[in-house]
């Protein structure tokens, strides 16, 4: 993706089960979590040398907002490393509790779904030109995230009237608009508020939020390049086949409670197409255009090959091609086989504690390490490539001047904030350092005041105390 930054915000939830010892609240949880990141930062929101944003959301979720990315193998490790870093602090506040006598454990959810019903999201940020027609882009990208939860759905059980039955995307019934700037109440496909991070006259930031936070590598690749590549090839302006869907959200639910690739959509111009056929659309137009401009190099012509071999699988009705790789696949082939085995439906408990286990990641508790050394599921990071992740930012953004910066000030002592524009020394006299373009890996300003603090004699012999 080297002409384009992407990003990725996870919001966690957060749950401790007391195993018959005192209770704590969910906010008694977070603040024991974040107990390192307010020593370390003295906030619970806070950016790391790698370039990364750290805190803890509204109604205890803490969210990692990964650095501005161009290489999805990066996006990938970046995501990785805050899974990590996340995992860390709950092992620390699981110490703490033990410590005091608690017997109860932590976990620490990646899904989009608490036990109350309430959503929190996987918001994916594509860097897009200003100079694009902004309408036209939605309207074109909206039935291909309408469908693309084929490839990317993390699924989920729910209770239906006859019955448990696993449905495709767990932020489908969460979805209320197409596209708007409301992010709560009616929540957007597509959130179109106007914060680009990034010189506002030459980009906008395309904040998706209908995706469903994922598990299976596979499926945060897939997800995001194919929206890249989509988005690549609507910004070319040629003139496509309009797929504008008469109710999207409609469809989105439609999709995702029939968990088929045959659901019939409603085209505003009266056609009716399957889920499926819009996707081969895209896939077909994607990979002539990755092609045609040289886009298919690094590890696009993999990504390429999984979606075709996705859609593939839901044609033949037959998943298993996937179910190494995604995560609906995956869930799918786990919980039906464990379901079977005991002689349980889909609504029993016990499913619903494996449902949970495949998304926790609180160390030791989660199923999907597991299923990866097993090959059951697939990796597409390199374990020394996410430890790296932890400290060090991705290569080819604005996020390396970031992370010099907060390795030198940290090191020094020298109290300061940055975030994704700026960087700040707040000691008097203070000096604030503003980054618009966000494929600048260097920046003069920046680079003396960086120069500036590795005079100073050191402070913290580790300046990534996270
Ligand atoms: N110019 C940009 N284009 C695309 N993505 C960007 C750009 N600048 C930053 N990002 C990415 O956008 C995300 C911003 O995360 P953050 O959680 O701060 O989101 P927000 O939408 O600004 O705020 P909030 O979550 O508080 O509502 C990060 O993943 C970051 O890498
Ligand atoms: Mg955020």
């Amino acid at each position: 993706m080297k002409e384009r930054i992407v990003g990725i915000e996870t919001e966690y939830g957060l749950a401790y089960d007391a195993a018959g010892s005192k209770p704590q609240t969910i906010e008694e949880i977070a603040r024991r979590l974040f107990a390192p990141v307010v020593e370390w930062g003295r906030s619970t929101n806070v950016f790391l040398t790698n370039g990364s944003r750290l805190y803890l959301d509204v109604g205890s979720h803490p969210e990692v907002a990964t650095a501005e990315c161009v290489d999805p193998l990066d996006l990938l490790a970046q995501d990785r490393a805050g899974v990590q870093i996340l995992a860390d602090l709950t092992a620390r506040a699981q110490a703490g509790i033990r410590a005091k006598g608690g017997e109860g454990s932590i976990h620490l959810f990646r899904n989009n779904v608490d036990s109350a019903g309430n959503s929190f999201g996987c918001h994916e940020n594509y860097l897009i030109p200003r100079r694009l027609e902004y309408a036209r882009l939605t309207d074109h990208l909206l039935p291909f995230l309408v469908t693309r939860q084929l490839l990317s759905g993390a699924g989920h059980v729910v209770q239906g009237p006859d019955g448990a039955r696993l449905v495709l995307s767990q932020r489908a019934e969460h979805m209320w608009e197409g596209v708007s700037s409301s992010s709560t109440r009616s929540r957007p496909m597509i959130n179109t508020r106007d914060e680009p991070h990034a010189d506002a006259e030459r980009f906008r930031r395309l904040h998706v939020i209908v995706g469903d936070t994922n598990m299976a590598e596979g499926s945060t690749l897939l997800k995001t390049v194919s929206t890249h590549l989509v988005l690549s090839l609507l910004e070319t302006g040629r003139v496509m086949p309009s797929w504008a869907i008469a109710n999207p959200v409609k469809a989105l639910r439609e999709i995702s409670t029939e968990a088929s690739a045959t659901t019939q959509l409603l085209l505003a111009d009266g056609r009716t197409v399957t889920a499926l056929e819009v996707q081969e659309y895209f896939l077909e137009a994607a990979t002539e255009h990755a092609r045609s401009t040289g886009m298919d190099s690094g590890v696009v012509p993999e990504v390429l090959e999984l979606w075709a071999r996705t859609l593939r699988a839901w044609a033949a009705q037959d998943l298993d091609p996937v179910a190494d790789t995604l995560d609906f696949a995956a869930k799918r082939s786990l919980l039906t086989r464990y379901a079977e085995r005991h002689g349980l439906d889909l609504g029993d408990p016990r499913v619903a504690r494996l449902e949970l286990a495949y998304h926790d990641v609180a160390p030791g508790a989660g199923l999907v390490p597991g299923l990866e050394q097993r090959g059951l599921l697939r990796r597409f990071t390199d374990p020394a490539a996410v430890s790296q992740a932890r400290s060090e930012p991705p290569r080819g953004s604005r996020a390396e001047i970031r992370s010099r910066f907060l390795h030198a000030a940290r090191r020094a002592g020298v109290d300061h904030q940055a975030d994704w524009l700026h960087l700040k020394l707040t000691e008097e006299p203070s000096k604030t350092v503003l980054l618009t373009d966000p494929f600048a890996t260097s920046d003069p300003a920046a680079d003396e005041l960086i120069q500036a603090l590795d005079t100073l004699p050191t402070v913290h012999t580790h300046s990534t105390a996270l």
